[in-house]
């Protein structure tokens, strides 16, 4: 391919870091900034480059495009590289039901607080999910604030008596997996990237390109903060597509000392998208707007046969491969019907009386009382979409349409949650019907629009290449916050979500 001409953005980008100051990038969607950061490594082959991607399929695409002086790894593969391969034996292998990992770290009663009933399995499973959070922050000890909040038990005072019950088994989960030498449980990447981190390594590089910036895990974070003693830092990102705050990911990028560049052209889309795309940027809290490519018109309209719908839940993912099916495409779903799967088993447990262990789930003891949890309680309102469904049409329909996804490569259409389709893009694109406009205020006005929903439709409706249809978003047409001048409300309180939800962690990719 003939190298392509830089835009004046692109061009400004190589300026500023040959001048050897740290450097921050907001590339919006489709801005090419993987050229860009190209560009960057090949104007100075003299120094050694480090490229940090934020998974593995995106370090091995840009291993093909980097020159040979710039290493591309993952954060965890720097990591391995240095202390993770130690722990190789211990990856892997037959999984562990939870009462075994109750028996391995000593738990074997259950913990009742408030009518709320904690089993020694669960407890188990809140201990490893502790020592998670703790291996995913820059804390350099184990703390009660990383003990997640439980569904269903999001009141302080019964998550004030689960953090005390759980910590100390947390900590022997961890002094278990941080050994090499340790028997207990099986160690998962998120463990030796903080074994690492503890260790303040330095990395020997000249400079450090971090891509993805605007969700970075804060262990990450801390390591690269060492590095800015002896190397150049350039962090790329869009944090207007932050959507991992729930893992505990931060966006580093807005508040990050050094000079600050956009890129602003769009190769993805035509102008009008951008201009979609620029109605919900502010609404984001970013500054960037953005300029749609005149090559690729991209109309916004109606899609009868989409490649792609987005949604903004599983629930609301599941309702569409029916809805698909129903209509005679071959669906598939981005990451695969597993835990859809799962989640239906679990619901049809808990209307069969059974109870489930099921993550998510195993705190409620009726299908009744996780309606009332999702119908009434703030936290549980992302899971309505999945309730309706269940309701609506029984759990037997979900396994039978979960047993029928085919694979994305032969399928007429791909359903996906927006957190698994970050980073992907298709030629026609519908926005899925559960990105519902937010509820009204007490005055019946429209509802104020959060920034975290408002990054989550950019993402959404910035996938497509040559059509897009708003579909489920087509409320912020009658919104006064779709047109920014008109509102003067000031924001409202964010509506309080459990933390790192294994809900939410079904929809990672
Ligand atoms: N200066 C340019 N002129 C013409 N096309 C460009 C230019 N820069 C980038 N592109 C094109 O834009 C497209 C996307 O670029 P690239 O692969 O670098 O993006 P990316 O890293 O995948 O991320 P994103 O598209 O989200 O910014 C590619 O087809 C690339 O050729």
């Amino acid at each position: 391919m003939p190298p392509l001409t830089p835009t004046d953005e692109q061009q400004a980008a190589v300026t500023a870091f040959t001048s050897g100051s740290d450097l921050v990038l907001q590339a919006g969607a489709g801005t090419g900034k993987t050229s860009t950061l190209e560009l960057v490594a090949a104007s100075d082959l003299s120094r050694r480059g480090l490229y940090i991607a934020f998974n593995r399929a995106i370090k091995e695409a840009a291993a093909h495009r980097f020159p040979t002086r710039v290493k591309c790894s993952t954060g965890h593969g720097l990591a391995y590289g240095v202390v993770g391969n130690r722990y190789r034996h211990r990856f892997g292998g037959a999984r562990v039901p939870a009462w075994k990992t109750a028996e391995l770290l000593g738990l074997s009663q259950k913990l009742t607080v408030n009518g709320r009933v904690f089993e020694h399995t669960s407890l188990a499973y809140i201990a490893k999910q502790t020592v998670l959070r703790f291996c995913q922050s820059a804390d350099k000890d184990l703390d009660p604030k990383h003990v997640p909040l439980q569904r269903g038990a999001e009141s302080p005072d019964i998550h004030r008596v689960l953090a005390a019950t759980v910590l100390p088994y947390a900590q022997r989960a961890w002094n278990d997996v941080k050994d090499p030498a340790g028997t207990k449980l099986k160690v998962e990447h998120d463990h030796y990237l903080k074994v690492w981190q503890l260790t303040d390594p330095q990395i020997p590089t000249d400079y450090i390109l971090l891509d993805e910036a605007q969700d970075t895990n804060p262990a990450l974070e801390y390591v690269l903060k060492l590095q800015r003693a002896h190397a150049q830092i350039v962090l790329v990102g869009d944090s207007a597509q932050q959507i991992y705050t729930w893992r505990g990911a931060r966006d580093i990028m807005s508040d990050y000392d050094g000079t600050h560049l956009t890129l602003t052209q769009s190769f993805r889309f035509g102008p009008d998208l951008a201009s979609e795309a620029n109605r919900w940027l502010p609404l984001t809290r970013s500054s960037l707007r953005l300029t749609g490519h005149p090559a690729t018109p991209t109309r916004l309209e109606e899609v009868k046969n989409p490649d792609a719908v987005l949604c903004r839940t599983n629930g609301g993912a599941m309702a569409e491969v029916l809805h698909q099916m129903e209509a005679g495409r071959r669906v598939a779903m981005a990451g695969g019907g597993s835990a859809l799967r799962s989640l239906a088993v679990a619901a049809q447990d808990l209307k069969n009386g059974r109870g489930t262990r099921h993550p998510e789930l195993y705190l409620f003891r009726s299908w009744g009382e996780v309606q009332d949890y999702a119908e009434n309680d703030p936290a549980g309102a992302d899971l309505l979409p999945w309730v309706e469904l269940v309701d609506e049409l029984g759990t037997e329909a979900v396994l039978t349409a979960v047993d029928q996804l085919g694979s994305e490569d032969t399928a007429d259409v791909t359903v996906s949650t927006v957190h698994k389709a970050k980073g992907r893009e298709w030629s026609a694109v519908r926005i899925g019907e559960d990105f519902t406009a937010p509820e009204e205020d007490e005055l019946g006005r429209p509802g104020r629009i959060m920034p975290g929903e408002a990054r989550l439709a950019y993402v959404a409706i910035t996938r497509a290449r040559h059509q897009l249809d708003i579909g489920g978003l087509a409320w912020i047409n009658e919104h006064p916050q779709g047109d920014p001048a008109a509102d003067p409300r000031p924001p409202a309180l964010p509506t309080p979500r459990p933390q790192a939800s294994a809900w939410d962690r079904l929809s990672q990719p």
